[in-house]
């Protein structure tokens, strides 16, 4: 699905307009009956307030007031300026025409929303812009420390539609009705803690608008992913899935190996070889069973020859689980530039990649699969510095290292070399243990072996990974989850997309 940014919305309602002739009034229309409907999944709720800003979320407040109204609902407005333009004004000057009680002295607020069941957010939408301050940051204060459910309008108000997600005043939902189509920030880890549950309603765009409309980025849904499954058929062998390689694994580290390879063999990879130090061989031998195990030397160039027809075997190869960065230099070089497929760098492989800072060995069959920290190391910005703007940050990257980049995290963002950044919001903090980015890496791995591109293998290996943990949680709850259910989650996750 796509995922807009505050000024495509503006963009869209000149579409509708110019092109389709449906004018923004009836999108409004549109927008208050949709968020309506929501409102009713709860019965409990019959005692309303809408909080109700100058612009057109404002509008969109006052729509909604009017129809509670109509459902015999008791609906308080709270307007926070008298003097509204446009379709926000003749939608104020209806609501004025009925018995529906409108407030304006801040004093009063308080006690208005003592007296309700659920607030309506109406204060700003996506065009909010800069800091909240005033009685706007007054009125979000309230809002907040009352205690009450809150629905916000297409956006909590004070956060941005796209752009850096500053720490400031920002309403805090328990959901959010998003209009037509989801904005970037509310897909984003920090932007889904103020949204709560994200509820996107079809508003009226004419769908040939939206399939039209080019926005460079989108939200990984199922019928993205779906598209991206690789086939398989009754007549086929181990040589049909591709072939892959894992170089990883050090003294303590040979879990990060198994994980991987356990991922790799069931996300479907034909044949899977690890590449490990020798005094790992033995537990790797007896840990993954269809998997062959090859042995590192430690004189490079003597092993150089052997390793070259070790590289020839294999169309994929993940680089980095557990792999250590001591004197790892040589070879880690030596692999990416010998190895012609594709490549997985991940967990030790991007400290490498830190620490050598020759950003010339990535390429464009190349993903790099950083968590924030690992991102910071290789770029040069704080944690906090990338996962305010983690949009732009990893567009920005995987656009100049012409790569494909996974950020990881709750939301992850996958940045492809041509500048689209998919988000993924598939999972769950059951994720958050060591050893889940290297069920990620296998994952991928075995995506990459059965023929699907970077950019695809990325999407789809993302969305599994975190699809895997959401079934288990279904059944078993978070806490428990470890990095090696997973593996054996997958084949439910892949049976659902099917
Ligand atoms: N196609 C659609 O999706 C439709 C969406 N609709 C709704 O419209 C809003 C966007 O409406 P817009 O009028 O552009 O903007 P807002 O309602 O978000 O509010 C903007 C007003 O807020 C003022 N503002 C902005 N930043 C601040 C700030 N930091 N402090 C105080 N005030 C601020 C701004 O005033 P300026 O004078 O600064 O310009 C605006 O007046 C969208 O989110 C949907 O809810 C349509 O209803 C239908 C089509
Ligand atoms: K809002």
């Amino acid at each position: 699905m796509k995922a807009l940014k505050g000024s495509d919305v503006k963009k869209i309602d000149l579409l509708c307009q110019e092109k389709y002739k449906i004018p923004t009034l009836l999108l409004m229309e549109h927008s208050g009956l949709k968020v309506v409907e929501e409102i009713q999944h709860y019965p409990g709720h019959t005692k309303f307030t809408v909080i109700v800003g100058k612009g057109n979320n404002g509008g969109d407040g006052l729509v909604v007031a009017r129809l509670l109204h109509l459902k015999g609902f008791s609906v308080k407005v709270f307007l926070t300026e008298e003097n509204l333009q446009g379709d926000a004004k003749i939608n104020l000057e209806i609501v004025k025409s009925l018995p529906i009680p409108l407030f304006r002295d801040l004093p009063s607020l308080d006690r208005i929303l003592e007296e309700t069941d659920v607030i309506i957010d109406g204060l700003f939408g996506v065009g909010f812009k800069g800091t909240i301050g005033g009685i706007a940051k007054e009125i979000v204060q309230k809002i907040n420390s009352s205690g009450k459910y809150v629905l916000c309008i297409d956006i909590p108000s004070g956060l941005a539609g796209d752009g850096p997600m500053e720490n400031r005043e920002i309403v805090k939902g328990d959901k959010t009705v998003t209009l037509g189509l989801p904005k970037e920030n509310l897909l984003l880890s920090k932007g889904r803690v103020y949204a709560g549950e994200l509820v996107v309603k079809d508003i009226g765009i004419p769908p040939e608008l939206i399939n039209q409309y080019k926005t460079d980025t989108y939200w990984l849904t199922e019928d993205i992913v779906k598209k991206l499954l690789p086939k398989r058929s009754q007549d086929s062998h181990k040589g049909s899935y591709g072939t892959g390689i894992i170089v990883g694994g050090s003294k303590g580290m040979s879990g990060a190996v198994i994980l991987a390879a356990h991922a790799a063999l069931r996300a479907g990879i034909g044949l899977l070889y690890t590449l490990v130090d020798r005094e790992l061989v033995n537990t790797i031998e007896t840990s993954s069973y269809e998997s062959i195990t090859l042995e590192m030397e430690e004189d490079l160039e003597k092993f150089k020859p052997i390793l070259v027809n070790y590289l020839a075997k294999a169309q994929s190869l993940l680089i980095g689980p557990g792999f250590s960065t001591n004197n790892r230099e040589e070879l880690f070089i030596y692999i990416l530039n010998n190895f012609p497929g594709k490549i997985i760098i991940d967990g030790d492989g991007l400290n490498l990649l830190a620490k050598i800072q020759d950003y010339s060995l990535i390429r464009e069959n190349h993903i790099l699969t950083p968590h924030p920290k690992e991102m910071s190391r290789i770029i040069g910005l704080t944690v906090e510095e990338i996962l305010k703007d983690s949009i732009n940050i990893v567009r920005e990257y995987s656009k100049k290292y012409r790569c494909t980049i996974v950020l990881k995290g709750s939301t992850t963002c996958i940045g492809t070399k041509n500048g689209e950044v998919f988000l993924n919001t598939t999972g769950n903090n059951g994720l958050a243990t060591g050893g889940s980015g290297d069920v990620l890496g296998g994952i991928i791995l075995g995506l990459l072996a059965q023929g699907l591109s970077v950019e695809e293998g990325a999407q789809l290996g993302v969305y599994l990974h975190g699809l895997a943990a959401d079934i288990i949680a279904e059944e078993k709850g978070y806490f428990s989850l470890l990095p090696r259910d997973l593996p054996e989650a997958l084949a439910l996750a892949f049976k659902k997309l099917y």
